[in-house]
């Protein structure tokens, strides 16, 4: 196999640009391609936002910032991206037609050996495996929150080769990561999968008038001991996602229950309140109750 040396990164929204800043800070030459100037603009900064707080949090040395940055380089010419690439991680919208024809563009333009990962969330890679024009050097290589935590599922689809496997679990070590090496396809991965479980059992309570989100999350966070609940944690994932993920699997599996949840997130949705990142979501923002020292007896004191 060969050695990876370039990473190119596709699509430099929330999740590109910390894959962008792991490649560079582990000292791989980073592209990032997107469609638009104006994203790569944003990104940029966001980067340079990444690395500031990386240093802040010691992950990595103040006088490394300099030199991770000059690693990254940005582009929305995809030949000039993809030539000499030999690691490719995406992370575009949730479409498996719009991932599929991108690979697929990307099929062209990159050498033979290059290995293509998805970041997807929800979708299986089988669904645009043959589309990548490479299904043998593909598979799905998925981070949770990177300035958070290290744990990186790999997920291949029946035709990823086992050379592929274990290139991208030598790339994952790399880049300082903790690989879950996954044997099958599975919705949600290892993580999410028991993590949806959650949010969706959190949302049907609600959803059927059960109990109220704020008395879901305090007896999640009382009985746990955790510092936040599921709608706390909806609200920091961004309520637009996880309406996306239960709308299509509620249309996927016809579950009726399904349906009604993401039926009750899509008002959210509809009016901006997507969660941590717009200040209201379930909770409002940047300091929401569920924060507060005297949120688990809040029930007590209101009733
Ligand atoms: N946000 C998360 O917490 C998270 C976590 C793990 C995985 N993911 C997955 O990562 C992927 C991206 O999610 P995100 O939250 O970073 O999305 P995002 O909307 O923040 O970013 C998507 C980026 O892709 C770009 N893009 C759109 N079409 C493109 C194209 N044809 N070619 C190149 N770039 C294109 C957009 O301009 C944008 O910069 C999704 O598949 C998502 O399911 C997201």
């Amino acid at each position: 196999m060969q050695e990876i040396k370039t990473v190119l990164i596709v699509g430099s929204g929330t999740m590109g640009r910390k894959i962008a800043f792991l490649t560079a800070a582990a000292g791989f030459d980073t592209r990032i391609y997107d469609i638009s100037e104006k994203a790569l603009a944003d990104a940029q900064k966001g980067v340079e936002r990444i690395v500031r707080r990386a240093v802040t949090r010691g992950a990595i040395a103040a006088s490394e910032e300099e030199g991770v940055l000059a690693r990254i380089s940005s582009f929305t010419d995809m030949a000039l991206a993809a030539k000499d690439a030999d690691f490719i991680s995406e992370s575009i919208p949730e479409d498996p037609a719009l991932k599929g024809r991108v690979f697929g563009e990307l099929n062209k333009l990159c050498p033979a050996h290059a290995i293509f990962t998805t970041n997807t969330s929800s979708l299986m890679p089988s669904m645009f495996a043959d589309a990548t024009g490479r299904p043998d050097r593909f598979a799905a290589l998925h981070f949770h929150n990177p300035e958070v935590d290290r744990i990186v599922d790999i997920m291949p689809h029946p035709g990823t080769s086992k050379e592929t496997m274990a290139a991208i679990q030598d790339f994952v070590k790399a880049i300082r990561m903790i690989p879950i090496e996954m044997h099958r396809e599975n919705p949600g991965y290892v993580f999410n999968s028991m993590f949806m479980s959650l949010l969706g059992s959190a949302l049907t309570l609600a959803a059927r008038g059960v109990a109220s989100p704020e008395d879901v999350d305090r007896s999640w966070m009382g009985v746990m001991q955790m510092p936040i609940g599921p709608f706390g944690m909806m609200d920091q994932v961004g309520l637009e996602t996880v309406w996306k993920i239960t709308d299509y699997w509620a249309s996927v599996t016809k579950a009726s229950q399904a349906k009604a949840n993401a039926d009750y997130l899509k008002p959210f949705v509809d009016e901006g309140k997507l969660g941590a990142k717009t200040g209201t979501g379930f909770y409002t923002y940047p300091a929401p109750v569920w924060g507060q020292p005297d949120f688990l007896e809040g029930g007590l004191a209101s009733g």
